[in-house]
């Protein structure tokens, strides 16, 4: 185990839907999870593992039935999604979700770079904070830079799901939630936003948890790998161990016979 302080504690995360179908399952079972700062863990698992919940439960998108939430320390258990905006933000599958299409580039990072605070958007467009979001879009190597007065609503799924991400990262939360970020994009498109959510992460040192389906991408990303059954976290692996997974390995030591996520790309 790393050394770092704890960025997230879940603690007994316990969420059923439907209770009172005979059939119904806990989509979370008594989930206890911490990840340290610094870490990068991806998170795998089968169609209805509870990922997606848990990373509801996470952003407060859902309350728990039981259990306990901790960022940096601060119980966030009950805390409204807004409220923990500056604490915990999340990229989707789905490239409309994290824009404001009606606003322009600039707009949408002015709004980015307050969340969970106060301020109006409007008043932070200065010069000065032109010139650096001319300098975070650069980052993303898709030419946006000299295009901050566009419309979101002209950029492509790939341009958009780019910009989402970066609208996550600067305001510097201690959790980035990546969920499935790259799977609604075509495989080229997919690769770019890959690469720059790995750089937006490394530069600025952010503690992230990523769902995926894509097995190659599970075992070549970050430093921690968590598979989720049955609303249980069923494996759990860290930097050598991790590093040294093949496809194949997890695929026999789980018996996946899922397509999604045998994919390559
Ligand atoms: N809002 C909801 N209402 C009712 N049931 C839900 C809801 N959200 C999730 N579930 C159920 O909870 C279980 C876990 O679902 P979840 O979406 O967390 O799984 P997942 O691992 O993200 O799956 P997938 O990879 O298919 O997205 C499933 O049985 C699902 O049907």
């Amino acid at each position: 185990m790393s050394n770092a302080p704890l960025t997230l504690v879940c603690q007994g995360l316990t969420k059923t839907f439907n209770k009172d179908l005979p059939e119904s399952r806990p989509a979370l079972n008594k989930v206890d999870l911490s990840i340290a700062k610094g870490d990068f863990v991806v998170l795998i698992g089968g169609n209805g593992a509870g990922k997606s919940t848990l990373l509801n439960a996470i952003a407060g998108a859902i309350q728990p039935d039981q259990g306990a939430l901790q960022i940096s320390g601060q119980n966030i258990t009950h805390l409204a999604p807004h409220k923990r905006a500056s604490l915990v933000t999340r990229v989707f599958q789905d490239p409309m979700a994290g824009t404001a299409a009606a606003m322009t580039i600039e707009e949408n990072l002015a709004i980015a770079e307050r969340r969970g605070r106060s301020h109006r958007a409007r008043r932070l467009l200065t010069d000065g904070r032109r010139t650096v979001y001319r300098e975070w879009l650069k980052e993303l190597e898709l030419g946006l830079e000299n295009r901050l007065d566009t419309s979101v609503a002209l950029l492509s799924g790939g341009q958009r799901q780019a910009l989402s991400l970066l609208m996550a990262v600067v305001s510097q939360p201690a959790l980035l939630l990546l969920d499935e970020h790259t799977a609604a994009l075509d495989p080229r498109t997919a690769d770019r936003v890959m690469g720059a959510t790995l750089r937006a992460v490394s530069e600025r040192s952010l503690t992230t948890l990523m769902v995926t389906h894509n097995m190659s991408q599970a075992i070549a990303t970050g430093n921690r790998l968590i598979m989720m059954d049955a609303g249980r976290i069923v494996f759990d692996v860290r930097d050598a161990e991790k590093a040294s997974l093949t496809t194949e390995s997890l695929v026999e030591r789980f018996q996946i016979d899922n397509d999604r996520m045998l994919l390559k790309h």
